[in-house]
């Protein structure tokens, strides 16, 4: 049952409880599993990807497998039905709309004073996307990473997913990676994917930035091979955070609390409300729709561990404690939705008014739906063309700029002890022309 609980309680403990759940001490044998994996997936390569997708995943691969097939591919397209693939390729046409969008450009600036400043944006060489499929598959995740990736200009994608239960790859997943231009597909999932793609394997290459969502696995995975590779974000198990008044409808908040709620059982789904009677109703209307829920037992230990509704004094309360929180996504299911946004500060995705359920921000709106989870927000942004980019500084003096510089130099590489530095410049400021 769905806890409720005043603001008179303890609210930003139990909120920090929640936030916390995929870093605090219940995980640590979790990450002692995923490093023993990335260790072994180091040394051993190929051999200990199979080995791990023998245990974690139940399917026996021989390393012939291990790349999806041209003629897998070109199968999965038999397989959807037109409805679906008409679906993709308007999710398609959406995303890479809303991607287009703002593409960060590369700019120079020549100055008055001879000194030449910009920024050159180049993509990366190699780009590894992870598209979840362990208890859903998720051919909406292959566009919102593959296609950013594109326009970025990314000119190798590679992709990993888990194998099914039949090793085969669900076609949806298949189809969406090659309406996004993905060919190169890997059948292997959870921490040996991340390990794979991190280090490389004969059969997998090294990349230089893993991007896209998973469960606390992947996300831990993400985690420690950060540095040696690039991340997008911490984008794990999924969160919704509501902020509803009493002209919200209970029946539809349960609905949007129960779609985050059945990606994981350690997904949260929150409820911050003015109103004890919408409260009460939306645990009453959870109940209700858990019963014949076809996802029923991990949605039920969603609700049940990291679900919440507390009874706030005002919406700017709300507000405050949302604001702690940092959610993955955040509804704002109140009067006037557009004043309330002014008090927010962080949050991955915002869903305003009672018509926009976070359901449209996951497929067809056209912004990213991979998102920073467990409070990332607070310092990180959704995935985008960006997260593919990175840009090189470019400075040009000539040589009397460089004379009028010199004497700052001078100071400061004297205070630093560098005395290199500044001789770099005197020498060549006192060279003939
Ligand atoms: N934040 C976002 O942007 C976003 C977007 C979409 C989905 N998600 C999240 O992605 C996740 C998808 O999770 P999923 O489980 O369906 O698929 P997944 O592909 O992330 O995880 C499945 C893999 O986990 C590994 N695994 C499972 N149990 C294990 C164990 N006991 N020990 C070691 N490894 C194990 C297996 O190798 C398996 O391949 C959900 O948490 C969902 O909420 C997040
Ligand atoms: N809500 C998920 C992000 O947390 C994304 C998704 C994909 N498919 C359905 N939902
Ligand atoms: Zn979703």
């Amino acid at each position: 049952m769905l806890r409720i609980i005043t603001q008179q309680a303890d609210v930003v403990a139990e909120l920090q409880r929640i936030c916390n759940r995929t870093h605090d001490a219940q995980v640590l044998h979790k990450e002692a599993t995923v490093r023993e994996v990335l260790q072994a997936v180091q040394r051993q390569g190929d051999k200990a990807v199979l080995h791990y997708t023998a245990e974690f995943d139940h399917q026996t691969l021989k390393l012939e497998e291990l790349r999806v097939s041209g003629s897998e591919l070109d199968a999965a397209y038999q397989q959807v039905s037109k409805e679906l693939l008409q679906a993709i390729q308007l999710a398609s046409r959406q995303i890479e709309a809303f991607h287009r969008q703002r593409i960060p450009k590369s700019w120079v600036h020549f100055g008055d004073d001879d000194v030449v400043v910009g920024k050159r944006y180049t993509p990366v060489d190699i780009a590894g996307l992870y598209v979840p499929g362990g208890r859903a598959a998720y051919p909406s995740t292959v566009l919102m990473n593959g296609i950013p990736a594109k326009v970025a200009g990314v000119t190798r994608v590679v992709m990993v997913t888990p194998p099914g239960k039949t090793k085969a790859i669900n076609p949806a997943v298949l189809v969406a990676a090659q309406e996004a231009g993905i060919q190169e597909i890997y059948r292997v999932g959870g921490a040996q994917a991340i390990a794979a793609l991190a280090y490389g394997t004969n059969t997998i290459p090294k990349v230089d930035i893993i991007t896209g969502p998973g469960n606390i696995y992947v996300t831990l995975a993400k985690k420690l091979v950060y540095g040696t590779v690039g991340i997008d974000s911490l984008a794990g198990p999924s969160e919704v955070l509501i902020i509803a008044d009493e002209t919200a409808n209970p029946v539809n908040v349960a609905a949007d609390l129960l779609a985050q709620a059945e990606h994981d059982p350690m997904a949260a789904a929150i409820l911050l409300t003015t109103d004890t009677a919408l409260a009460k109703n939306v645990q009453v209307a959870v109940e209700r729709q858990l019963v014949d829920h076809p996802r029923r037992i991990d949605t039920e230990k969603a609700i049940a561990h990291y679900g919440l509704i507390v009874v706030v004094e005002s919406l700017s309360a709300a507000a405050e404690f949302s604001n702690e929180f940092a959610p993955e996504h955040l509804e704002l299911q109140v009067e006037d939705p557009w004043t309330l946004l002014s008090e927010i500060r962080h949050a991955g995705a915002i869903f305003l008014g009672y018509s926009t359920p976070e359901a449209v921000g996951d497929y067809v709106a056209g912004p990213n739906h991979t998102l920073p989870t467990s409070g990332a927000a607070r310092y990180a942004s959704p995935l985008g063309v960006e997260t593919f980019l990175k840009h090189s500084s470019i400075i040009q003096y000539s040589r009397t700029a460089l004379q009028r510089a010199a004497g700052a130099i001078d100071a400061l590489a004297t205070a630093e002890g560098l005395p290199s530095h500044k001789d770099s410049v005197r020498r060549r400021i006192q060279q003939e022309e």
